[in-house]
Parts: structure tokens; sequence; C-alpha cells
């Protein structure tokens, strides 16, 4: 770790690095920055959580000179929640700089996109569908880009994007500084690095360091049936202060959130088939806290920064051991704990174990507490509520009533009442959801008779298969 001033930066963006409230850089900032202000293409790989925003955002910034008003840098991120948050991160490395940077993503209206693409930013940070969209109406024109960033790079090319990446890449001039990062690195991400990129270095973790070692990984064996119940068991024991739970598919999540809101959780959705106003107000009440489980399909599994995320579930093992990687990692950022817990019905375990042997980390298997446990528990919260409230000055308006009802009954009674009324939630209130498939399990291919060679991971199945834009999320 060294600290920023030993990075040659211009003044301006050290001081915005220093109103940011960082002091001193990351692993992945330490060895990045240095290599992109040379120039150089580079590819970034570093766990979940470790500051590759700003990795790329000081060479960004340090690339474009405002003066100019052309737009001179372009970012790609696969999804509108994350366009937009590292749209903000690159405007506050570039505050004092006066960089202008612009957010351009699906299912915001276009002509007002358009407006603002005119008003000359310097950056713009967009999703791949959106900016091609503005480039066969150009409306965009990237001929004057020095500095193409590709995060997520990998999940872009898996949800089917690798021609319309392949088609933005060629419209930059050939001459342009590419840099491409992400936790996760597939064999599609080098091919278009050698097609794309000259003479990169790359920078990578080792595999049994994907995960951050601050996440405590557990699992739980569960039937589906009895999901609903064992996860409002542990968010009543565990009382995160902010959790994702990850489901399958859009109806799961849907389901899910219902089920969560009528057992009395702040709680709500976010999936693909909402519409963009809908997604933008369940984000920023979560980033609030005025939600306290956002319930979520992969599309905020990759990069969304959210620090008081302390509880990260998979209602549903994910498929995709990249998937799991980058699930969990929405908590234990920045060097903080969180607790990453994921349900795995019986026929799901070997998949379980498959991850740990990729990831070469152990997921602890834990008992499922039981009803009274979480009673229990509710009951402890509601007592601590309670006792934290007498310390409030602001208590004095109540004491007359206070008095007025301790003349009509006895103070036990009267406490007792206010801790059932403190207790959330009305967990007992059956629901049913719909029932997921469990996910595919390949057998080795020596058990199911198939001939072709064994994958190397031991018959992991990835999803091979183009997500295409009108996906599961
Ligand atoms: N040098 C630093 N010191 C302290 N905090 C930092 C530093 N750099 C970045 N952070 C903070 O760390 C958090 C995680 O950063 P960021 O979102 O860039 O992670 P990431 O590596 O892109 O993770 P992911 O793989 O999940 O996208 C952010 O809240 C960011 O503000
Ligand atoms: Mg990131």
């Amino acid at each position: 770790m060294a600290s920023f001033e030993t990075l040659q930066l211009s003044p301006e963006i050290l001081k915005s690095i220093q109103e940011m409230g960082f002091e001193s850089t990351t692993a992945i900032q330490a060895q990045a920055i240095p290599i992109a202000l040379t120039g150089q293409d580079l590819i970034g790989q570093a766990q979940t959580g470790t500051g590759k925003t700003v990795a790329f955002s000081i060479p960004v910034v340090e690339a474009i000179d405002p003066r100019d008003q052309k737009l001179e840098a372009l970012i790609l991120t696969p999804t509108r929640e994350l366009c937009i948050q590292v749209a903000e991160e690159i405007a506050r490395v570039g505050a004092v700089k006066g960089v202008k940077v612009l957010a351009v993503y699906g299912g915001q209206d276009i002509q007002r996109q358009i407006r603002a693409l005119r008003n000359k930013p310097n950056v713009i940070v967009s999703t791949p569908g959106r900016l091609m969209d503005h480039m066969n109406r150009k409306t965009v024109r990237l001929q004057d880009i020095k500095m193409v960033v590709l995060d997520e790079a990998d999940e872009m090319l898996d949800m089917g994007f690798v021609e319309d990446i392949e088609t933005i890449l060629s419209a930059c001039p050939a001459e342009r500084q590419t840099l491409l990062f992400s936790a996760t690195m597939k064999m599609g991400v080098q091919r278009i690095a050698k097609k794309f990129m000259r003479d990169f270095t790359v920078i990578t973790v080792k595999q049994s360091e994907v995960t951050v070692p601050t996440i405590e990984q557990v699992y739980y064996e569960v039937s589906e049936n009895h999901k609903l119940d064992a996860l409002t068991r542990l968010l009543d024991i565990q009382n995160p202060e902010l959790a994702i739970v990850f489901g399958r598919t859009k109806r799961r999540v849907d389901e899910l959130t219902n089920a969560l809101k009528t057992r009395g959780y702040l709680a709500d959705g976010l999936h693909g088939d909402l519409s963009q106003r809908q997604r933008d107000s369940v984000m920023a009440k979560f980033r609030e806290g005025e939600l306290e489980v956002l319930v979520a399909t992969d599309v905020a599994a990759r990069g969304i920064d959210i620090s008081g995320v302390t509880h990260v579930y998979n209602f549903d093992i994910p498929q995709d051991i990249d998937s799991y990687v980058h699930r969990i990692g929405r908590t234990g950022r920045a060097g903080k704990s969180g607790i990453a817990a994921t349900f795995v019905t019986a026929r799901e375990v070997p998949h379980l174990h498959q991850i740990e042997r990729i990831t070469k980390r152990k997921i602890q298997r834990l008992p499922l507490p039981t009803l009274a446990e979480a009673k229990l528990s509710k009951q402890r919260i509601a007592m601590e509520q309670l006792l934290d409230a007498c310390q409030q000055d602001s208590l004095n308006g109540f004491k007359g009533l206070a008095e007025e009802l301790l003349e009509q009954q006895d103070s036990l009674l009267l406490v007792s009442a206010a801790i059932k009324l403190l207790i959330k939630g009305t967990n007992e209130i059956p629901i049913k959801l719909t029932a997921e498939q469990p996910i595919r399990i390949k057998k080795p291919a020596y058990q199911s008779g198939n001939r072709r060679p064994n994958k190397p991971n031991g018959g992991y199945s990835q999803q091979h298969t183009r997500r295409g834009r009108t996906s599961h999320r």
C-alpha cells in the first residue's frame, strides 16, 4: 500500500482523492495506476471491493483535458446501476479538475440523453446496447477517444455483448489506450484483448485468492419449501444492517419480495423487467437505508458498492462460480467484514463443493436456527431498542403519558406490551413460493457415458449459452 502522493498524480486529482477520504492506495491501485499512466494497455484482475473503480478512474481523468471540450474517454459497464455508480465515482475523482461525466444507459429517455451528449461531456459511462444505439443514430462520436475501459469485461462478453463490444472498440481510434477490469477473467477476455489491445500488461490474483478473506462464507442445507422460513429466521437472528438476497429468476425475486414484505421486512426487489424508474427508486432507497433487504437477480451481482451491506444471502445457489464470487463480493468491501450465506438443497450440495474446490476456500456448513431461537433473538433486539431509546433526551414529552399509563396498568405489563409491539415481522404467516428448478449439475464425463473429455474443473457446468438481453435477470 502506498500513499497516493507517490503516484505522481496531478495536484487536482490528488486533491479530489483527499476529499474522497482515501489515505493510501489499495493493492490494485498501487499496481495498475503507474502502468496505466504510462499509456500502456492493461488487464487488471483484483478481488471484489478492492477499489478497481478508482484504479481506472484516475488514469481516465489524467488522460483527458476538460478544455478540449471533447469526448475523450469511454467506460463500458454491463448494467445500468453499475453505469450510474461508476459515472459518480469518476465525477468525484474528476471534480477538482472540472471533468464532465455523463452516464448513458438503456431505459432512460433517449432524447434527453441526446441533449446531454450535445453538452460535450469529457467522459461517458455507458452500457453497450445503449451506446450502440447512439452510434447508429450518430448522436455520439468516438473519434477523439483516448481511453476505453471495460469494467466487468468478462460479464459483458458473457451477456452476449461480444459483437457490440467489437463494434464499439473498432469505432474508437486505434491508438487509444484500453483498460480492462474485473474480479474474474475468462478465456473470452483474452481473445478480445489479443484482438483489440496492444502490448498489454496483465495483473492477476491467484485462484485461491479470488474471494475476499474478510467475507465469512457459510451454507445451510435446506429444502425448497423451507427456504423462506430459513431466510426470515436468519434475518431475525443476524439482524443485518443491509442485506442483499439473490434469487435465480425474476419471478423468484418478485415472489420473495412480496413474501418478505408480508412478513414485515423493509424489502424491495430489483431485476431486469422493472421500469427504469422503479429500478432507480429501489436502488436509491437501498443506498439511503430506507430498505433493509434488497432482493435481486444477478443484475445486482456485479460491481454494486454499498458500504452498509453486512450480509449476502444466496437464496438460490448460483449456477456459475463467477456469479458466486461476485454476489458474495457485495459485502466485505474495502476491508470491511461481511457474511455470505448460501442455501443449498440436498441435490445441490455437490455443486457447492465444486465452488469450494474452484475458489479453494472452505464454505462452512451451519445448522439452521430453530423458530424458538429466532423468536428469542427478535425479543432481544426489541429489548435493546427499548434500552437504546431510554438513552435519548427527547423523552420528556412522553413522561406525562407514561404516568397516566402507570396509574392504569402494572409496569411489568406495560413494558411487556411495548416489547411485543416493537417486535418486527409476523413470521408465522405461511407463504408458498413457486419452486425453482434445481440448477443443472453435469456429471463427470466418465459417469454419464459421455465420451467428451472431462473438463478440467471436474464437470462443473458453466453457462455457455448466450444469455442475450432478454435473460432471466
Ligand atoms: N484507496 C482507497 N482507500 C479506501 N477505500 C477505497 C479506496 N479505493 C476505493 N475505496 C472504496 O472501496 C470500495 C470498493 O471499491 P470498488 O467499487 O471500486 O471495488 P471493485 O474492486 O470495483 O469491486 P467489484 O469487483 O465488486 O466491482 C468503494 O466504496 C470505494 O470508495
Ligand atoms: Mg467494480
